[in-house]
């Protein structure tokens, strides 16, 4: 904590709770944390008008700041431009997600004294491997389509959907075997699916469970499933992991493969997907991240062979609740030791 006598403050960027439950637990480990800081919410409601209260100097003096998913409709991506006008008191960005993908670490690291930022890891994998699951499932089976001619009155529809496939026996290839990767291996094993991964390092026997360890191409081409599991990787650092499935990795896959994303939108080339779908290439999709969310391409919304869900990979009371519980611990345990619980890796040496 600063020695000054004014408290540091700690901004919010987005919501607490955002199924708006005023009983969730984390509204008051957020208001426990006024006894380390002023807590402060920006009024901007657009990226223009929260670069202008950073530059009024209304945030001096904030040391933390708490984020979430959905407070990129505020503020946007936090890229250079944000992460400079912040202000230079401001030492912790606590994201309360695991993906980071929308704040520029290397910005953060840049500044001089850097950001610290930190993620939510564990606390999103069941969610968001029930979710996996629930799209390989619907995918698989194409419920969609039956679902769809139910609600406009005509039963299955005419013709009928054509027959959907077992889980039993199939190959599910997960690219990016992570916390989440390594959930669903074992629920998709619960439904009897044969699991190979790829992944930038083979995992030791421990952590891959019995999973199989495949090249990149092997995975597309022997998979029955194949299953999107790694962090979107955009800046110039890192793998580029954008659009790591497009034209030319669709044609090494099997024809009839069932695709299913739960990470970002934007691994999958999505207008590559809908010429795979049109063409039959691959038999159904399930998805629950776009490229340009809220934004869907209309090649998916009209083929009801893809099933899609609006990004609820994480969206229970019990999981939003635990990360946002661990997003706020970060914040306090920076302020209080001067240290996250949970860096992201990138920063490990800083
Ligand atoms: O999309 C959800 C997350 O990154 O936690």
């Amino acid at each position: 904590m600063s020695s000054g006598s004014a408290k540091p403050k700690i901004l919010l960027l987005g919501d607490i709770d955002q199924c708006v439950d005023p009983t969730n637990s984390a509204h008051q480990s957020w208001n426990a944390l006024g006894e380390l800081g002023e807590l402060v919410k920006p009024t901007a409601t657009n990226r223009a008008e929260f670069l202008q209260e950073c530059q009024s100097g209304k945030f001096e003096g904030a040391v933390a700041a708490y984020r979430t998913f959905f407070s990129v409709k505020i503020t946007g991506l936090v890229d250079e431009e944000i992460v400079n006008a912040l202000p230079n008191s401001l030492k912790y960005l606590a994201h309360c997600g695991a993906g980071y993908d929308q704040v520029d670490v290397h910005a953060c690291s840049a500044r001089n004294p850097p950001i610290r930022v930190s993620n939510v890891p564990t606390a999103v994998d069941d969610a968001t491997a029930d979710v996996n699951m629930f799209l390989i499932i619907g995918a698989l089976r194409n419920f969609n389509t039956g679902m769809h001619a139910l609600r406009e009155g005509k039963w299955r529809g005419q013709p009928a959907p054509p027959l959907g496939h077992d889980p039993q026996g199939k190959v599910l290839g997960i690219l990016g075997m992570g916390g989440i990767g390594r959930n669903l291996k074992k629920k998709a094993e619960a439904f009897g699916m044969k699991v190979i991964y790829h992944n930038r390092r083979e995992l030791n026997e421990e952590l891959a469970a019995g999973a199989q360890y495949v090249s990149f191409d092997e995975l597309l081409s022997t998979s029955d499933v194949i299953s999107l599991n790694l962090p979107l990787n955009a800046d110039r650092f890192k793998k580029n992991t954008r659009h790591i499935i497009s034209k030319a990795e669709f044609a090494k896959m099997k024809n009839g493969v069932v695709v299913v994303n739960t990470a970002r939108g934007a691994v999958i080339d999505e207008a590559a997907l809908v010429d795979a779908l049109d063409s039959g290439k691959v038999f159904s999709a399930g998805l629950d991240v776009f490229e340009e969310e809220p934004k869907i391409h209309p090649g998916l919304v009209r083929n009801t062979n893809v099933i899609l869900v609006p990004h609820m990979g994480t969206w229970t009371k019990e999981t939003q609740t635990a990360m946002e519980e661990w997003a706020i611990e970060n914040i306090r345990l920076a302020l209080a030791g001067g240290k996250l619980k949970s860096p992201v890796p990138e920063q490990a040496g800083l």
